[in-house]
């Protein structure tokens, strides 16, 4: 107990208490030293006077005694009164008491007592702390005569003694009073220093603060100590300076994670991520006030084209300014985001039955329908944006986002850049469409495709010079669909691929069979989609099925469509020539309502350009569709290539494209897509003509 209260005395005071008991044991040594030889210096004073004293009185009554002179030896004796310490003396002579001396107020002995019973007596007393006790033989001429027996009281001593202890007392206690001082001074001198370090070290721990430092510069222990601590502060300093950079880099590494985890990198807008994040959000708040959670989802029309032609460099900052036109134009509270290739998203909260939103889609479709100018190119694009919204807590965000993703799905189908909010009809054809996306899985497997044959026909001799096979789906349920609808469904959903095959086979084996019956090489003409020409292995699928069916790979001929040929990637132009150096020929379908772009007739291997309809259905009465249409067909024949006219359906029509020198056409007026069992029928009929010349 009393050690731990000492281990938590401050160090001032064990020092204080440490000097204080070595001061105090120093001091009673030299106390014991000094009264012990003061007290025997004391004594020894007395006893050598005792001594003398005794030698005298020895000498100077051994006559006396001789003679038995009482009177004499008395007188001898009485000469002690003088000194103060002697309480009494006794002379015995031959076993008598001769002469005795006591002090005043001493006891005398009995004096009837035999003298050698007093001597026997006195011989058996003891000196005490008070007196005393001397008893010398008394000889002369070398013989015993008598005894001396002299008792001294030690008073003086015992008064000397006193006297010097209380001087040494007050000296030690002055010298106690003194090293005090002198240590409370010493103290403070050591442990200055070391109660400077201590809150030195008191104030780091609190304040945190590792600037500080200790001054001390002495070259003692504690100097190194306050070193020690400098440097050690300093250590900690760098360390948390140190620390700090690490922490802020790692704050900044952790923002740009967050950012790129949250953001779009390329429009610096909130990603998908963060949509998928925020949509819940916005429904649940939406809800609570009673507002309509209201979702724009945002489609860049033909974007591909753009990154097509002009590279995806320049499609990414079509994309970051398209972004921030939208950003423009939203209120407070409305969010973008991008949450796809070319597919944006906003939510707004609108209480006011989706007048904001269509105030809103309205002003995108205009703003971003200005001119972008991008690395010194004029670019245009539309948008397509589809808007749902809910009131209900309970609505799924994939709902709500697959509800605007029909409305936009819709608006594309109705002529892009413009905005469709969702609805029953477009929920029913949404429906329809994975009815009809569920159905074309099974579709080939049931047997419910069948090919028909639209007849190509020479205009010059009124011939049929080819087909133009035509995908026809029976649909259990709908009835017949057309292949406009289900067509991009199957590239969708990737089923083009075997049903492509599948239609490419049967109008090859159609080809053989008519060759085999007319004797004459039909072209057939077989559409390819776009999914089907990025297959890898597409040519060799193409010339396997040529050969595997045994027709002429010259009288194949392969259509596709303008903006297939928008991605002129090597690959796709090396497949091209590969499909013309094993003789197989390729048009170019709907000529003149994609992307036209003249110098791809230049890069790719074509043979034919097929006219779009749309420009022969006029070309009677509109001159603009005509000089079109007549361009066209100069341009083929400059190029030695053949040109085939669709959707002929007049014979004014017919009359203007021979006189125009067009090569071929098709179309309802000389007939329509035929199933394979009215070939026979039709070709015979177009020969009958010439068999009636003949005849
Ligand atoms: N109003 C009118 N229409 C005429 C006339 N002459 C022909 N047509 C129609 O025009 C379309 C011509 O086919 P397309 O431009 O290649 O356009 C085709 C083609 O792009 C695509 N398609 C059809 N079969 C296949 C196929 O097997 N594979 C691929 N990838 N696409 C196909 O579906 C499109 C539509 O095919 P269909 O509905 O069969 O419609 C056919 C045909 O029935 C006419 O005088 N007047």
């Amino acid at each position: 107990m009393i050690s731990i209260r000492l281990k938590n005395l401050s160090i001032r005071i064990k020092l204080l208490l440490a000097q204080g008991l070595v001061t105090v044991s120093a001091l009673m040594v030299l106390l014991a030293i000094v009264l012990g030889y003061g007290y025997t210096s004391f004594r020894n004073d007395l006893y050598k006077d005792l001594d003398t004293q005794a030698t005298i009185i020895e000498r100077s009554s051994s006559a006396a005694i001789l003679f038995g002179d009482k009177n004499t030896t008395n007188e001898i004796l009485s000469t002690l009164k003088l000194m103060s310490s002697i309480n009494r003396a006794y002379i015995f002579h031959e076993g008598a008491l001769l002469a005795n001396y006591e002090k005043e107020g001493i006891a005398k002995p009995h004096r009837q007592l035999d003298g050698k019973v007093i001597l026997q007596a006195l011989k058996h007393q003891r000196s005490s702390f008070n007196t005393h006790m001397l008893i010398k033989d008394i000889v002369f001429d070398g013989r015993v005569i008598g005894t001396l027996f002299i008792e001294a009281n030690l008073d003086k001593l015992n008064t000397r003694l006193s006297l010097l202890i209380l001087a040494v007392a007050i000296a030690a206690m002055m010298g106690l009073i003194l090293s005090l001082l002198v240590s409370i001074k010493i103290n403070k001198f050591l442990t200055q220093p070391i109660l400077s370090l201590t809150s030195l070290v008191g104030k780091v721990s609190n304040t945190h603060d590792y600037s500080v430092r200790s001054h001390l510069l002495t070259q003692d222990e504690i100097g190194s100590l306050a070193k020690g601590i400098n440097s050690m502060l300093i250590s900690i300093e760098q360390r948390d300076e140190q620390l700090e950079t690490e922490l802020a880099k790692q704050k900044e590494t952790e923002k740009a994670l967050d950012r790129l985890a949250y953001f779009d990198t390329i429009t610096q807008l909130p990603n998908r991520h963060f949509f998928n994040q925020q949509l819940p959000k916005k429904i649940a708040e939406a809800a609570r006030f009673n507002k309509i959670c209201c979702l724009m989802f945002i489609d860049l029309d033909d974007f591909k084209v753009v990154n097509d032609t002009y590279g995806h460099r320049i499609g990414d900052q079509l994309l970051a300014e398209v972004g921030q036109r939208l950003k423009n134009k939203l209120k407070s509270g409305d969010e973008v985001f991008r949450i796809g290739g070319d597919e944006f998203a906003i939510l707004i909260s609108d209480n006011n039955q989706f007048s904001h939103a269509r105030e809103l889609a309205t002003k995108v479709i205009h703003d971003c329908a200005e001119k972008f100018i991008i690395n010194n190119n004029d670019l245009y694009i539309g948008i397509s944006i589809g808007i749902s919204g809910s009131t209900q807590p309970t609505i799924q965000a994939a709902d709500l986002l697959r509800s605007a993703d029909n409305a936009m799905y819709r608006a594309k189908n109705e002529g892009k850049n413009n905005f469709k909010f969702f609805s029953k009809e477009i929920d029913d054809e949404s429906h329809f469409r994975h009815y009809l996306e569920n159905a074309l899985r099974g579709a080939l497997s049931r047997n419910e495709f069948e090919v028909f044959y639209q007849p190509i026909v020479n205009l010059r001799t009124e011939q049929i010079v080819g087909f133009e096979a035509l995908l026809r789906w029976h649909e259990p349920i709908y009835g017949d669909i057309s292949p406009a609808v289900f067509i991009p469904c199957a590239e969708r959903i990737g089923v083009i691929l075997p049903i492509g095959e599948w239609v490419l086979r049967e109008a090859c084996l159609q080809q053989k069979q008519l060759r085999d019956e007319f004797g004459f090489d039909f072209i057939m003409n077989v559409n390819l989609s776009g999914r089907q020409l990025r297959e890898f292995d597409v040519v060799h699928k193409i010339l396997d099925i040529v050969s595997e069916t045994g027709i002429n790979p010259s009288s194949l001929n392969i259509e596709l469509t303008e903006s297939v040929l928008m991605d002129n990637s090597q690959s796709t132009i090396n497949k091209f020539h590969a499909l013309r150096a094993a003789g197989v020929s390729i048009s170019i379908d709907d000529f003149g309502t994609g992307y036209s772009s003249l110098s791809y007739l230049k890069r790719f291997p074509i043979n034919t350009i097929k006219i779009d309809r749309s420009f022969i259905m006029d070309i009677a009465h509109d001159s603009e569709d005509q000089a079109i249409t007549l361009a066209i067909i100069a341009l083929a024949n400059t190029l030695k290539l053949t040109v085939v006219a669709e959707g002929v359906e007049t014979q004014e029509q017919k009359r203007i494209l021979r006189l125009n020198n067009c090569e071929k056409a098709q179309g309802y007026l000389f007939s329509k897509p035929l199933p394979s069992t009215a070939l026979r029928d039709t070709i015979e009929s177009f020969l009958q003509p010439l068999y009636d010349q003949t005849a």
